[in-house]
């Protein structure tokens, strides 16, 4: 980009994990991770918990294979500007940005992340329902240990990778902002999120998450799935070996989430997704900040 060129964005949210939306069609911007923390700096960029860069698949090696099945690539970026693979809070954001956008029509459709195809159902208002994949629960031993207390925790992964710790007390998770929960680092070499939940009633927990990449958040899709998937084996409960649905609700600090595990074991999530603002980057800051 020169720097007299307006660049848009978009500003957006999903249970308050909240994300700035850069639409690139033709992948023209090098976002490093420096940019991206600073465009997702609250104080001195725009803000962020992520960025979500709307790609092309065709025009992104990256998933280059996938253009076929899904047009659009979420390109999704921590807010410290670390690389994830999947945002579930992110992918309905994504798709309520492309129907916003006019680059799509409401109903189905499939969106290309570095996890892989993700089927969304997207309508003109209201919530917004992903079909997240498998969850995978390798059998590790995980530990969390925060503030001089440790809990066992189940590994869960959802395309990214969680730790998902039962606590007595939300309380517990501490200020996680300023001090990220310790995680073993042999079972987990990329870093991992970490998931502090409660029980709520039946079917219903709660959760506090901090996130790779962005710290404390007041929501996370993907951790939400883990959550309630987790919870469903603690409680006895295997879609996969009953043939029935398990609908789970997992509070976040920034609303709810219906999350549910079906026969084949993929797991559906519905919330929210709104788009909040739209303008243009400073064509001079953005410069600095890509430079
Ligand atoms: N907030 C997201 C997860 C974003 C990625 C995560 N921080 C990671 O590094 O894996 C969600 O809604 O799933």
């Amino acid at each position: 980009m020169t720097s007299t060129e307006r660049i848009a964005f978009l500003k957006g949210h999903g249970t308050e994990n909240d994300f700035v939306i850069v639409p690139d069609p033709d992948g023209r911007l090098d976002l490093s991770a420096t940019a991206v923390a600073r465009i997702c700096d609250r104080r001195a960029g725009l803000g962020g918990d992520g960025l979500l860069h709307v790609v092309r698949s065709a025009a992104h090696p990256e998933v280059r294979a996938q253009a076929d099945e899904a047009e659009w690539f979420m390109d999704y970026r921590n807010g410290d500007g670390s690389i994830a693979e999947m945002c579930g809070n992110g992918v309905r954001v994504f798709a309520r940005y492309l129907l916003h956008a006019g680059l799509v029509e409401a109903g189905d459709l499939a969106v290309a992340t570095r996890a892989g195809v993700r089927r969304v159902h997207v309508a003109k208002s209201g919530d917004v329902t992903v079909s997240m994949g498998r969850a995978a629960l390798p059998e590790e031993g995980v530990v969390v240990t925060l503030d001089g207390r440790s809990w066992p925790a189940r590994n869960v992964n959802m395309g990214n990778p969680h730790a998902v710790a039962f606590v007595e007390d939300l309380a517990h998770a501490g200020e996680l902002r300023a001090v990220p929960p310790f995680s073993p680092a042999a079972v987990y070499p990329d870093g991992v999120n970490i998931e502090f939940v409660v029980d709520r009633g039946p079917r219903h927990v709660a959760m506090r998450v901090h996130e790779r990449g962005s710290g404390e958040t007041r929501s996370c899709g993907t951790g939400a799935c883990a959550v309630a998937v987790a919870t469903a084996r603690r409680d006895g409960v295997d879609p996969a070996r009953t043939g029935t649905p398990a609908t789970y609700t997992v509070d976040v600090l920034g609303g709810s989430l219906s999350i549910t595990e079906l026969p084949d074991g993929t797991v559906e999530m519905t919330g929210p997704a709104e788009i909040v603002a739209e303008g243009t980057f400073d064509p001079a800051w953005l410069s600095a900040a890509l430079a």
